[in-house]
């Protein structure tokens, strides 16, 4: 890393994931995950003895075995994929402009990346949260790690941040793209297409996160663009209380009954597949649709590193850093 002309810098941003897919590391991944006022929403007076005497107790050997399913010999596939969208970037801007990862829980820290990029003289530096739908859990908790490392900075960079790109018609296009690359490659014609999207607790919205109406708006733009019928449903649903409705799961074990047999179905609320997408709805998800009675069901890759992903990220990028660069 060393700066360029400008001192402008991009930081990339995504969840974090675990290193290993063995309960200790899963435990640690999920202990400061789950730790983020952002993402439970409880007193962590109630809520600490919970995560600790419960959740920490039996959630990481479950979640272990389900990462065992998707790791791959580049690690987990949100970090793999992660890494190959940077250096797709770096490969696209080679040396006129810098390019970093980093992860809001677990390796490559926000807070270290930013200090890094500090240290090596990059001045001017746009944060990019990958996640197309704002919502505070995911995006608003990035910022967070953001605003962290610069409260201990005596001499601070610029920030920009990239905003939402629920609505954008580069994100809209690149996802009509990437499902009619995809769909027409399918041995079979869906006859309906499930938009999936990470759910969050109603009550967040209630109070006034737009997450919801975010979701909502992406799938109503790209359902213009299609004759395929388009549902939405939310996934993964963590604890007790009600989450945004309708779940994937009662949707998919619906459709059968309804004469829906052959579906496709996509997440494009996640800029690159990871635990949710390949193993909450490519396996879990496809056996609820199979066993309620559905014959062909096919998961459409996220945007990931592909193409139609990279032309946007470089678009969006560019846009967001008018006036920094390219250098006049
Ligand atoms: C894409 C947007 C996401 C939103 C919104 C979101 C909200 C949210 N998530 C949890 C709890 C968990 N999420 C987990 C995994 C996970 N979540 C996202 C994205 C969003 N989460 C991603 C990309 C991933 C996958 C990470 C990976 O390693 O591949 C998990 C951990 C896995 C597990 O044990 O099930 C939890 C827990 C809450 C509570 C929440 C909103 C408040
Ligand atoms: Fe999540
Ligand atoms: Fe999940």
């Amino acid at each position: 890393m060393s700066a360029n002309v400008n001192n402008v810098a991009v930081l990339l941003t995504n969840l974090g994931t675990p290193d290993a897919p063995e309960p200790s590391a899963v435990r640690r991944y999920l202990a400061e995950f789950l730790s983020d006022p952002r993402v439970v929403e409880i007193s962590p007076k109630i809520w600490k003895p919970v995560l600790y005497g419960v959740i920490l107790r039996t959630r990481p050997a479950k979640s272990a075995r389900a990462y065992r399913e998707i790791w791959t010999d580049e690690g987990s596939p949100l970090m793999a994929i992660s890494k190959r969208q940077a250096e797709a970037l770096r490969n696209r801007y080679g040396d006129a402009l810098c390019v970093g990862l980093a992860m809001r829980y677990g390796d490559a820290s926000i807070g270290y990346a930013l200090s890094k990029m500090v240290d090596h003289g990059f001045n001017r530096i746009l944060v990019a949260p990958l996640y197309p739908q704002y919502c505070a859990a995911t995006t608003a908790s990035a910022m967070d790690a953001v605003a962290a490392e610069l409260a201990a900075m005596r001499s601070q960079p610029a920030i920009r941040t990239l905003p939402p790109y629920f609505d954008d018609p580069l994100y809209i296009d690149a996802l009509k793209a990437s499902l009619d690359r995809q769909m027409a490659a399918l041995d079979f014609t869906p006859e309906r297409l499930l938009l999936s999207f990470h759910g969050m607790p109603e009550r967040t919205r209630t109070l006034g996160d737009p997450y919801y109406e975010q979701c909502r708006a992406t799938a109503s733009l790209l359902a213009k663009k299609f004759a395929l019928p388009i549902d939405v449903a939310f996934q993964s649903r963590f604890g007790r209380a009600r989450w945004l409705q309708p779940a994937t799961e009662a949707v998919l074990a619906s459709y059968p009954a309804q004469g829906v047999k052959r579906i496709a179905i996509a997440a494009p609320g996640f800029s690159a597949d990871c635990l949710e997408t390949l193993e909450e709805l490519g396996i879990r998800g496809r056996e609820t649709f199979l066993h309620a009675g559905g014959s062909h069901f096919a998961l459409i890759d996220c945007l990931n590193d592909s193409a139609e992903g990279m032309a946007m990220l470089d678009a969006l990028i560019r846009r967001e850093l008018a006036g920094w660069w390219p250098p006049a």
